[in-house]
């Protein structure tokens, strides 16, 4: 994948997500709690783009017996996706730029009164040492952001196109420590931040969405994590 055009791009947001999602949410990060749910901690900044809703979310949560490469190899994979991500009604894969790193199109459900939306993006997988504490386990996160296609034009089919850029970053943490071959799902932990920028596109009232996006992204995140938690429970353990 190193010799594909884009590359050099998916590099840098990757990377650039990863750095973004280590910032914590205190200080003057502008950051607001506006959902909680048990470990789960949502905030937003409210943000608008030339007069488009673009809050960026960034939710922690912690996650009880799963590990962070099962968590992102899920979130990855787009044949778990339907199990999970409610507001789909349509994926495509319209590139595979290689096993890490896949182009999707999806189409989501219309969510009234806004007009129907779908996206174009560039899905990336990958683990990277944790630079801040190199004897703790490996980070692993998917970043997806938003690209074009020349066979996928924007508002080409009904949908108006959305423009995103989201990370998940992970971490195991295995308490209390013991021998790697001793450890059962009762020991590990998932640390998880996401983080998402979403353009939509095209205009929506802004009491609108932030009022879908207070309903969506707690539900989103709840179920996704309850799904990675029921298809690991009783498989190997993949750290
Ligand atoms: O994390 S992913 O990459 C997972 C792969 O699917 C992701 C997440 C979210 C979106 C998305 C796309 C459109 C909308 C809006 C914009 C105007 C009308 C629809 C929203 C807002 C509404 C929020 C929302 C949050 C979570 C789930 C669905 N809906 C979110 C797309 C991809």
């Amino acid at each position: 994948a190193v010799n594909h055009k884009l590359w050099p791009e998916i590099e840098k947001v990757t990377m650039q997500q990863l750095h973004y999602a280590r910032l914590g949410v205190g200080g003057a990060g502008g950051w607001q709690l506006f959902a909680e749910d048990g470990d789960m901690r949502m905030y937003r900044r409210e943000e608008e783009a030339d007069g488009l809703v673009v809050d960026p979310l960034k939710a922690c949560h912690v996650v009880k017996g799963v590990t962070a490469r099962e968590v992102c190899q899920i979130f990855f994979s787009p044949e778990y996706r339907s199990g999970w991500e409610t507001t789909l009604e349509d994926m495509t894969i319209a590139e595979t730029i290689s096993n890490d790193t896949l182009v999707f199109l999806q189409t989501h459900k219309r969510i009234w009164p806004a007009s129907q939306r779908d996206a174009l993006f560039w899905s990336h997988i990958r683990s990277v040492p944790d630079d801040q504490d190199p004897d703790a386990s490996d980070l692993w996160i998917v970043c997806n952001h938003s690209t074009e296609h020349p066979q996928y034009p924007p508002n080409s089919n009904k949908c108006v196109r959305v423009y995103l850029t989201v990370c998940i970053v992970c971490q195991t943490f295995v308490d209390p420590p013991k021998d790697p071959n001793k450890i059962s799902r009762d020991d590990i932990t998932c640390k998880i931040t996401y983080c998402s920028v979403v353009n939509p596109g095209g205009w929506a009232p802004a009491s609108v969405l932030r009022a879908v996006y207070k309903r969506e992204y707690p539900k989103f995140l709840k179920r996704f994590t309850s799904f990675c938690i029921e298809q690991c429970k009783d498989k190997p353990i993949l750290f």
